[in-house]
């Protein structure tokens, strides 16, 4: 039984409809230990049935049968497994990968090998050896002479064991002493155990082996036998072959990805901006929304909640609640709280307290010959967190707690503190009962100071009591207009709020209610709203990442596709290439990604440093999630981006990838 049998093989090649006959029913058989040599006119059609032979290509018609099992070149998979374990390809222009070293170029093969890794460093390291090249292992190919690189590609052959070595112009491209050295050691593979089938011009190389077979049109011509093979023992392959590791990919692509560091740097500089504007404009968001939060809950209490009149009789959403608490600060003569009202709502379940509030009209204060007009005066509830107050005490009866900026006016910036005690006149504008306007002026003493540049601070309070008793003594109204609700805890705001909306009377939804929450998720959803916008805006950029990365992508393809040619030759399977395409795009998303946070966090410290003295506050804060989202995202772009160069790598046909320059 022969190791390897070819039976009527023909092939032609079509020039358009043009029919040219390369191969006219070739029938061969070789046997293990042989030396084969094929000699013939140029363009006879050697290279040809050498691809054939070599599992490269897959149209022609006839048989292949290794050691009598007929090879289905129609089954791709199947010719994989047989250029990864039984053919070793030996080239006249060595085809090495330029981007790998010397001792990696052996080591592409024996990935393919189901060896440990330090059994395949040690066999890469005994071939090379073998072939003398075991100082030169670091070195790259394009650092050898032409005898070093053709040695290299016998070690490359070698590696996983083959059966049978292919060697095409295997010294075509060496001098004599060279070519006298690579042909003993031809020889030597042959006397192990292996086919030898090397293509040449020369019928001094021819004269080297065991047997010379002259192919003549597309025929075999003769077949001349010089000898016996040395050995006709086939020795079993020891060497299992199995895919390629998915591992040996990312490394491969790793290596290319330094080895085009200049070029790929760039790609990622340019990426990695893109993904640090979004990152930045999502940690300004964050960092918005949280000072908001913080200035807010400095300044309300956050169990507490606004409850006004409902006039609508309907269920208010949020923003409809939102729309009727700027309503009653423009006119709050609108909004009176009834008995009635005001009953239902203290039997609410889950309160701490409730406080019947007012807020009125336009306003002046006045203390000696001097004026502050402003509107809104309130009555102090619990609402006001104590941070509002910056001097002196809440107001009780017949007090008033009126805002820095007032006092200021009302007597200057350097004392404006040493108002507290002192009596200031009041006047207020508000309804008679006959909605007609009235004033109530009054004397009342300064009690406290409230915060400095907050639109909370400009606000003037009094006592609920004394407010009350005015207002009735002017002959004006004194129903109260707002109704301040404390929870009794944290959690069960949410639960008091939604209990109100839901109280009726005469079958009406009676109440507005506007809790500290609401108002931040309000506020938050716009300030989220901005900082998506701008990180949407900034991610445009992204784009151009991707076409980059696209461009690169087959750019790198375009460059590479005599490795691409070299990897399907050696066994790599069309998934393999598609892989190392990926992966390289891969590794310049997740680098981006990387070097993005970096700028991203020198940045957001800048800023946050740079802004700390005027708000107190790390206005940029990036996260987690900001983090994780940066990364994916990353990785999602270049992985599109790496779709369409992979897949053309992967299709590329591989003889022709062979050929290529
Ligand atoms: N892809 C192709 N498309 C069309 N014709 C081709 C193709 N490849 C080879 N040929 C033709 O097939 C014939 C055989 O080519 P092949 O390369 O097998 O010859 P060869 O015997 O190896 O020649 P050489 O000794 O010069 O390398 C040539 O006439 C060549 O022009």
């Amino acid at each position: 039984m022969s190791l390897l049998k070819l039976s009527n093989i023909h092939k032609s090649y079509f020039l358009g409809k043009e029919e040219s006959k390369v191969l006219n029913g070739i029938d061969l058989e070789f046997n293990s230990g042989e030396f084969v040599s094929i000699l013939g006119e140029s363009g006879g059609g050697k290279s040809t049935l050498m691809n054939i032979i070599g599992g490269l290509d897959r149209e022609f018609s006839g048989e292949l049968l290794l050691n009598n099992e007929k090879l289905d070149h129609r089954k791709e998979k199947q010719l994989d497994n047989y250029r990864r374990g039984t053919i070793g390809y030996i080239y006249q222009s060595y085809n090495l990968i330029t981007h790998l070293t010397v001792l990696e170029n052996v080591m592409v093969s024996l990935d393919m090998t189901s060896l440990s890794h330090t059994e395949r460093v040690a066999r890469a390291k005994q071939l090379l050896e073998q072939v003398g090249l075991g100082e030169h292992l670091k070195k790259h190919p394009n650092q050898l002479s032409g005898g070093q690189k053709q040695r290299v590609a016998i070690a490359r052959a070698l590696a996983s064991d083959p059966e049978i070595i292919l060697a095409d112009e295997p010294t075509g491209a060496l001098d004599s002493k060279n070519t006298q050295e690579v042909l003993a050691i031809l020889k030597k593979i042959a006397a192990d155990g292996k086919l030898v089938i090397a293509v040449t011009h020369s019928q001094e190389v021819a004269n080297h082996g065991t047997r010379i077979i002259h192919l003549v049109d597309g025929q075999i011509d003769s077949d001349v036998r010089l000898g016996e093979p040395d050995s006709q023992d086939k020795t079993p392959a020891k060497i299992e072959a199995r895919p390629l590791r998915a591992g040996a990919s990312y490394l491969s692509a790793f290596k290319h990805l330094l080895y085009n560091f200049k070029q790929n740097s760039l790609i990622i500089i340019g990426t990695a901006i893109g993904i640090f504007a979004v990152l930045l404009f999502s940690g300004l968001g964050n960092g918005i929304n949280s000072y908001i939060q913080n200035q807010v809950n400095s300044l309300v209490n956050p169990r507490s909640m606004t409850v006004l009149s409902n006039p609508s009789g309907k269920k208010l959403s949020n923003t409809e609640a939102q729309q009727s608490m700027q309503e009653f600060s423009q006119d709050p003569t609108k909004f009176f709280i009834s008995d009635q009202q005001l009953t239902q709502i203290k039997k609410t379940k889950g309160t701490a307290s409730i406080e019947p509030g007012y807020q009125l009209g336009t306003y002046s204060l006045n203390y000696q010959g001097k004026n502050s007009n402003s509107s809104g005066i309130q009555s102090y509830t619990k609402a006001f967190a104590d941070n509002n107050l910056k001097n002196g005490n809440w107001p009780k009866s017949n007090e008033i707690v009126i805002s820095k900026q007032q006092a200021v006016t009302l007597l200057g910036n350097n004392n404006y503190r040493s108002l507290i005690g002192k009596k200031i006149g009041v006047v207020i504008n508000w309804l008679s009962a006959q909605d007609t306007p009235v004033q109530v002026k009054t004397d009342l003493t300064v009690s406290g100071i409230t915060g400095s540049s907050s639109a909370s601070g400009q606000v003037t309070l009094l006592n609920y009591s004394s407010l009350r008793s005015l207002l009735k003594d002017a002959g004006a109204r004194t129903e109260p207009n707002f109704i301040s609700v404390n929870a009794k805890n944290l959690d069960n705001v949410n639960s008091v709020a939604n209990s109100i909306r839901n109280q009726k009377i005469n079958g009406k939804h009676a109440f507005a209610v506007m809790t500290v929450g609401d108002l931040l998720k309000t506020i938050n959803t716009y300030v989220s709203l901005a900082s998506t916008v701008l990180a949407a805006i900034a991610g445009i950029s992204l784009i151009v990442s991707v076409l980059m990365i696209v461009v690169t992508m087959y750019m790198s393809v375009a460059e590479r596709t005599k490795e691409i040619g070299i990897l399907r030759a050696l066994g790599e399977r069309r998934k393999d290439i598609r892989r190392l395409f990926t992966a390289e795009s891969l590794m310049i998303g997740f680098f981006s990604a990387i070097f993005a946070l970096i700028i991203a966090w020198l940045a957001s410290a800048a800023l946050n440093h740079a802004l700390y003295g005027l708000i107190k506050f790390n206005i940029v804060q990036i996260n987690l999630s900001n983090v994780i989202f940066a990364i994916l995202v990353s990785l999602f772009i270049s992985l599109i981006a790496a779709l369409l160069p992979a897949r053309k790598a992967s299709r590329l046909n591989p003889i022709e990838a062979l050929s290529a320059e």
